[in-house]
């Protein structure tokens, strides 16, 4: 939910900064004031900015200090649009809130002096954890493979509104242009509303008022939202009390429907097929920020290779990130902060079974999923949830935890169908409880090494199996692919060349899509990331068709004729 209409003060430029590793600075009374010369940016993560914060994962503090000069009779609230892993603010040395977790929006209320400097101080605690989302017992032993970055790594910024205001908007939508809009005010006084929808043209198709929570509407004739056409409508809604406006916000939508039947998702009736990459937020220097401009590049780069989809592997992206994929047609498979690749790294098998039969784990589990949905939901990209990466679900305690999780991800928005990134195979026991199943498949690479044919064969096998077993439901491959180093070449393809990354790529796609049951393929990944150091890993991994600074390897040629010529849209 955006505003043209509510003052905002962006917070983004030059911070104090301050170290903590011996967690000092509560009991010190850090929240009244830091005394420090260090200096940060923001947003992007600590690590980064200067080599000896690098391999800093702990405790870090942040002062911005703010003149406000009025804000009448307005509220105020900082929204945090990502920082973490776990965020405390005070204004002006009052404690204000806490929040846990890197990757969804949250905001706390707060009171500005006015006249005066007012000082913002955050403290952010990035230490791994095995209960953090996603496990992790140091910056090296993780659950997940990429960088455990720490910081405020997205915008933060200070925001006014009247005591009327709308606090939230949930928004369906039809292809045939049926539009429901669910609204939820906060006002003592008796108020009314005022619905417009604007086309890309800006002319405007409704404006009318209703004192209803609740606006239905068939809009008519309108053009759906799709991959080929990703035509946005902004939808406006206002709160008057006696006449006078007191707040506006606004959403870009679309008109589009998905549906899984038959075997396949369908796309305002059509079948489609899934074209695209697993993702990271990750680029050099700015670590878990990522500037608009790179986005733009990563867009044209996909969308010239003839990709049509990505999934937010493995948590939910920036604002900015998936406004990109509304704007500019891309299907995102949409996940929460919910990896598990390595978790026999960070916890033993009873260990494991504890933590996903813990009614706090799930509770927490569930708060950040509401965060998720609550932040994303509104998206015409957004065409399904992935509840989770690599689970060990070939555990019963596991599965149950998927089975409940995706109950009560249903409960929030039935909208969309559920899957999770399973890479048990035949093995898994929560296939059952997912719309599609999903598959992360490495045969060829961390198994079968240095022999492609037979790791091909051995996925077809496992495919064979599993579609028996669920034979309605679609499959999309989640995961494959192959490390290659920038340059290094071999004849014949051997392991780390750019040659093997772009055979694997090719076998598997041209053995795999005669499969009729297969809906798409999601590439491993679109660029090289940075990830823990271990004995498996240069730094980065290379599995990145393009480099870390988006330079493309071999494989994207090969990529794009795959795309473009082999694979159905
Ligand atoms: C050691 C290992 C074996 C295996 O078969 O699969 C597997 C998968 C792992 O994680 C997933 O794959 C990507 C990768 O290894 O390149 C990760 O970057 C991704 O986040 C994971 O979903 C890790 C290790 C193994």
């Amino acid at each position: 939910m955006r505003s043209f209409y509510r003052p905002k003060i962006d917070l983004q430029g030059f911070w104090k900064f301050k170290i903590d590793s011996e967690n000092v600075g509560e009991k010190n009374e850090w929240g009244k004031g830091l005394e420090s010369e260090d200096i940060i940016y923001v947003p992007a993560s600590w690590n980064e900015q200067n080599p000896q914060w690098d391999q800093f994962s702990s405790i870090a503090w942040y002062q911005k200090d703010l003149f406000v000069s009025s804000y009448e009779s307005k509220k105020a609230w900082i929204v945090f649009e990502g920082a973490g892993y776990i965020t405390k603010l005070w204004i002006n040395g009052e404690y204000v809130g806490t929040h846990e977790g890197s990757f969804t929006q949250f905001k706390f209320p707060i009171k500005l002096n006015t006249n005066e400097f007012n000082k913002i101080v955050v403290k952010i605690d990035n230490t791994p954890s095995p209960y953090n989302l996603p496990p992790a017992k140091d910056l090296n032993i993780a659950a997940f493979d990429f960088f455990n970055y720490g910081g405020i790594q997205r915008p933060v910024y200070i925001e006014f509104v009247d005591e009327c205001h709308v606090e939230d908007i949930t928004v369906y939508t039809k292809s045939n242009g049926h539009l429901k809009v669910e609204i939820l005010p906060e006002c003592n006084q008796k108020y009314s509303l005022r619905f417009k929808l604007v086309d890309k043209e800006g002319k405007v198709l409704l404006d009318e008022e209703s004192s209803n929570e609740i606006y239905e509407k068939d809009v008519g004739n309108v053009t759906p939202w799709s991959p080929d056409n990703p035509y946005l409508y902004t939808l406006i809604v206002e709160i008057y009390v006696d006449e006078n406006l007191k707040d506006s916000i606004y959403e870009r939508i679309g008109f589009r429907d998905v549906e899984v039947k038959n075997g396949r998702i369908y796309l305002n009736g059509k079948p489609i097929f899934l074209k695209g990459f697993g993702r990271h937020e990750d680029f050099p220097i700015l670590g878990k920020f990522m500037y608009g401009a790179v986005l733009v590049r990563d867009f044209y780069l996909m969308r010239k290779i003839g990709a049509n989809s990505f999934r937010t592997s493995h948590y939910p992206y920036s604002n900015e990130h998936l406004d990109l994929a509304d704007e500019m047609g891309f299907l995102v498979i949409l996940e929460p902060p919910l990896c598990y690749s390595n978790i026999s790294r960070v916890m033993s098998q009873e260990e494991i079974a504890k933590m996903f039969s813990d009614i706090k784990y799930f509770e927490k589990v569930k708060h950040t999923i509401k965060e998720m949905i609550r932040q994303h939901k509104n998206r015409p990209s957004v065409i399904m949830y992935s509840v989770m990466n690599e689970p060990p679900s070939d555990m019963y305690e596991v599965a149950e935890f998927i089975k409940k999780e995706v109950k009560f991800l249903k409960t929030l928005d039935s909208s969309r169908p559920v899957t999770f990134a399973s890479h048990r195979s035949v093995r898994d026991l929560a296939l059952e409880y997912v719309d599609i199943i999903s598959l992360n498949y490495y045969h060829g690479w961390y198994t079968e090494w240095g022999d492609i044919d037979s790791g091909v064969r051995t996925v077809a096998m496992e495919l064979e199996e599993i579609h028996k077993k669920f034979p309605e439901k679609p499959i999309i491959i989640t995961e494959f692919g192959a490390d290659a180093i920038y340059g290094l070449h071999s004849d014949p393809p051997q392991m780390w060349s750019e040659e093997y990354q772009s055979e694997m790529i090719r076998k598997y796609i041209e053995a795999l899509r005669k499969n009729n049951y297969i809906v798409g393929f999601h590439i491993w990944n679109f660029a090289d990331f940075r990830t823990p150091q271990n004995p498996g890993r240069t730094i980065l991994n290379r599995k990145g068709i393009f480099t870390r600074d988006r330079q493309p390897k071999s494989a994207a040629k090969v990529v794009e004729e795959l795309f473009k010529n082999k694979l159905s849209s």
